[in-house]
Order: structure tokens, then C-alpha cells, then sequence
């Protein structure tokens, strides 16, 4: 590469790194997008900054000094850019395992430094690198491997595993070719190809985290789209989108059954504790109904106190499943009473259950059924389970 000299890509990358971190700080404190994990980042990119002697601006300090800063500086940038991914996956794993990591690397490159052993320091850093870096590709695959296309999660996760592989090689070369250890006590600069080589793979890791946010954003918004913001059950329009798309499954032989739900007396609940007292019910009803429901179950709120379960049965006919199911649901709904500021709210709710019609493409008159059961039950005193009495939904509307 004689266009190019080891200086002019160190300064390159320097700046670079010193843009993206001025970028990910503008996101996260001016525009509050991943506030944490883009501060993790811009810490990042100046450790990395610190770690490539800032350009070439550390060139009058004495070597030892030079090599602890850019050792512990790297080790600092790769612990920062795993944290961030963690953030940016929202990750619930403590981050113990990456202070652990921290802290053994921190030790073994401080022991390296003072032994005065040349190829201790670079040693423990690419190991460093190369477990931080696998744990990377490790948890980025587990985040967005099942939830992104095949080739767009690959991508995404790749510059992680090139980071992880030029670590192991980088070890690999310090133990196995000659004359690594001259190279390091005289300061030798890296070849210009192997410095373009770190740059790139440096810019892909920003690359995919911008990536990462982005995706992030889309699915907040579509989250916001489809959820009702009081309960964060599925709104009116998502979940006629579900209907209908359980209506098309229903014609490929693919069964699901409808649990229409209504609070009982809610207005009281207004009328007595006030409206947040009411929205704080809502929220308890919608947290008990979804811890008994499973995750390919749908709930929406179709408005008011009034909300409808999709169930996708196994047996499509079967009525008795999601009757018991119903059953469940309100019995587990009377059996835990809303805690408002030390008062014990006691809520009910009915329940009418019916089987969808095939060839109903809205899937209204399974809705109507369900409705029609859930006044049923109203009438018959509340707090309880109407099912719908003709099974056959396929063929005969009742
Ligand atoms: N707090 C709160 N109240 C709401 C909300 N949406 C609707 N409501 C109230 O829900 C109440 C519904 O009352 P009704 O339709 O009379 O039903 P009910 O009192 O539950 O009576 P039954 O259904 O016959 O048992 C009304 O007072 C609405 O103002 C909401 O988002 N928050």
C-alpha cells in the first residue's frame, strides 16, 4: 500500500473515531436515542482514539507510558463496546462476567507492563480482545439471529467475529513468528495494510451498531403503533389485523377460538377510586390476563374495559380449551384483587367464548358470536364463562 502511510491511516482512524464519538454522544444527550448504550459507544470510540496514540500526538512520551495507555486503552474500548451491544439488545445479563474479564485482563496487562517481557502486554490484550469479541458475536447472534433475516443478522454480527479472529491471529503471530518481541521493544509501527485492516473492521463494528439502533427505533415504532399505551395490550387496529390474519390460517385448517372480556361494574371503579384508580385496573386485569395466556395468544383492548383473546387451537373445532382457558382467566382475575394506595380492589370480569366462522374474512361474525356470549354472561349475573352453544362455527352461524 504505498499510497498510504502507517501515519496518515493512524490520524484517519483517529479522527474517525473522534466524529463517531461525537456522533453516538448527539443521539444519546440531545436526541435521547439509546441514551446509555450510545454513551458506551462514544466512550468506546475515545478509548480507541486513546488506544492508536490519539493520531500520532503521544509521539514524545516515553515508550512504557505510550504501551500502558494504548494496552489498557484497548482492553477499556472492547469492554465499553460489548457493554453497549448488551444495551443495545437490551440484555437482562448482569455485567459481572464483563467485569470480571476487566479485571483479570487489567491485572494480567499490569503484571505484563511491570515484568518489563515485551510480549506480555500485546498478549493479554489480544486475548482480551478475542474473548470480549467472541462473547460479542455470542450474544449479538442470540439477540437478532431468530428475529432478522438470515443474511442481515450474518452481516450485522460479522465485523464482531472478525474483531474476536484478528485478535486470535494477532496472538497467534506474537507467539509463533520471530521477532515480534524486537518489533515491540523498538516501536515499530504496523505494516499500513494491517492498520486499513483495524480501521475497517473498527468502521464495520460502528456500521452494525448503527444498525442495531436503527432496527431498535423500527421496532419501537411499530410497538407504538400496535399497542394500546395504558395496557400495551394489542390496540383495536392490530388486532383486527390479527383477526383477519387468523382468518386466512382458518381456511388452511389452522383453528383459533375468540374470548371476549369485559370488566365488571368498571365504572364504579371510576366512580369511587377515581380514573387513575380505573387505569391502574385496567393494567392489573391486562397483567393477570397475560401471564395466563401463552406467547402465540393475542390480546387487544377493543376499547373502554373491553378486551378479545385469540387463541390458535391445536383442534380446530375444539371449544372446550378455550373455555377453560376463560375459565382460568377469570377465575385468576377474581382471585388476585387490585392493591390501590392499601385498598384491596376486588375486580370480576365476563367472559363469552365462540369459535370463527370460515370464509368471514374480517372475522366479524366470530366476534359477534363472542360478543353475544359475553352479554350472555353479563346477564346472567357477571363473573363468569358463556360459551357459545353451536360448535360448529365452519358451517352454520347460530
Ligand atoms: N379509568 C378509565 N376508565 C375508562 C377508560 N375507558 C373507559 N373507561 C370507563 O369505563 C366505564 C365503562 O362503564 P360501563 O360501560 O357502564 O360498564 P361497567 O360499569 O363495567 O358495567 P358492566 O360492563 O355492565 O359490568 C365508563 O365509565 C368509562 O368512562 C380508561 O381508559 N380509563
Amino acid at each position: 500500500m504505498d499510497f498510504l502511510d502507517i501515519p496518515t491511516v493512524l490520524k484517519a482512524s483517529a479522527l474517525f473515531n473522534g466524529m463517531a464519538a461525537l456522533a453516538w454522544l448527539t443521539l444519546a444527550q440531545l436526541l435521547r436515542i439509546a441514551p446509555r448504550a450510545g454513551r458506551l459507544m462514544a466512550a468506546a470510540h475515545l478509548a480507541r482514539v486513546v488506544s492508536q496514540g490519539c493520531g500520532d500526538c503521544m509521539a514524545g512520551w516515553p515508550l512504557p507510558l505510550r504501551q500502558a495507555l494504548s494496552e489498557f486503552a484497548l482492553l477499556a474500548c472492547v469492554l465499553l463496546l460489548l457493554l453497549a451491544v448488551r444495551r443495545m439488545l437490551r440484555s437482562r445479563q448482569r455485567p459481572r462476567d464483563i467485569a470480571w474479564i476487566g479485571g483479570v485482563g487489567g491485572v494480567a496487562l499490569g503484571a505484563g507492563l511491570i515484568s518489563g517481557v515485551a510480549l506480555a502486554p500485546p498478549l493479554v490484550s489480544a486475548a482480551a480482545v478475542a474473548a470480549l469479541g467472541s462473547m460479542a458475536v455470542r450474544e449479538m447472534w442470540r439477540g437478532i439471529g431468530d428475529r432478522l433475516s438470515r443474511p442481515v443478522a450474518i452481516g450485522i454480527t460479522l465485523p464482531f467475529a472478525a474483531l474476536a479472529l484478528m485478535a486470535l491471529v494477532h496472538g497467534a503471530e506474537l507467539l509463533l513468528v520471530p521477532g515480534w518481541e524486537a518489533r515491540i521493544r523498538e516501536d515499530q509501527l504496523p505494516s499500513a495494510a494491517r492498520a486499513v485492516l483495524w480501521f475497517v473492521v473498527t468502521a464495520a463494528i460502528t456500521l452494525s451498531l448503527i444498525a442495531l439502533m436503527i432496527w431498535r427505533l423500527i421496532m419501537r415504532i411499530q410497538h407504538l403503533m400496535h399497542r394500546d399505551p395504558l395496557t400495551l395490550a394489542l390496540n383495536r387496529r392490530a388486532f383486527a389485523q390479527a383477526l383477519a390474519d387468523a382468518q386466512a390460517q382458518l381456511q388452511r385448517g389452522r383453528g383459533f377460538a375468540l374470548v371476549m372480556m369485559d370488566i365488571d361494574h368498571f365504572k364504579q371503579v371510576n366512580d369511587q377510586h377515581g380514573h387513575p384508580a380505573g387505569d391502574a385496573a385496567l393494567q392489573h386485569c391486562v397483567r393477570v390476563w397475560q401471564a395466563g395466556l401463552r406467547d402465540v395468544d393475542r390480546l387487544g383492548r377493543l376499547g373502554g374495559e373491553e378486551f378479545c383473546a385469540l387463541l390458535p387451537l391445536a383442534v380446530p373445532d375444539d371449544l372446550a380449551a378455550p373455555a377453560a382457558v376463560a375459565e382460568r382467566l377469570r377465575a385468576s382475575l377474581a382471585a388476585q384483587p387490585l392493591d390501590w394506595q392499601g385498598t384491596a380492589l376486588r375486580l370480576t370480569a365476563s367472559f363469552g367464548v365462540a369459535l370463527p366462522a370460515v370464509g368471514d374474512g374480517q372475522g366479524e361474525v366470530g366476534m359477534a358470536r363472542a360478543d353475544a356470549e359475553l352479554y350472555r354472561a353479563k346477564a346472567d349475573g357477571r363473573n363468569r364463562v358463556c360459551v357459545a352453544t353451536h360448535l360448529d362455527g365452519r358451517t352454520a352461524p347460530p
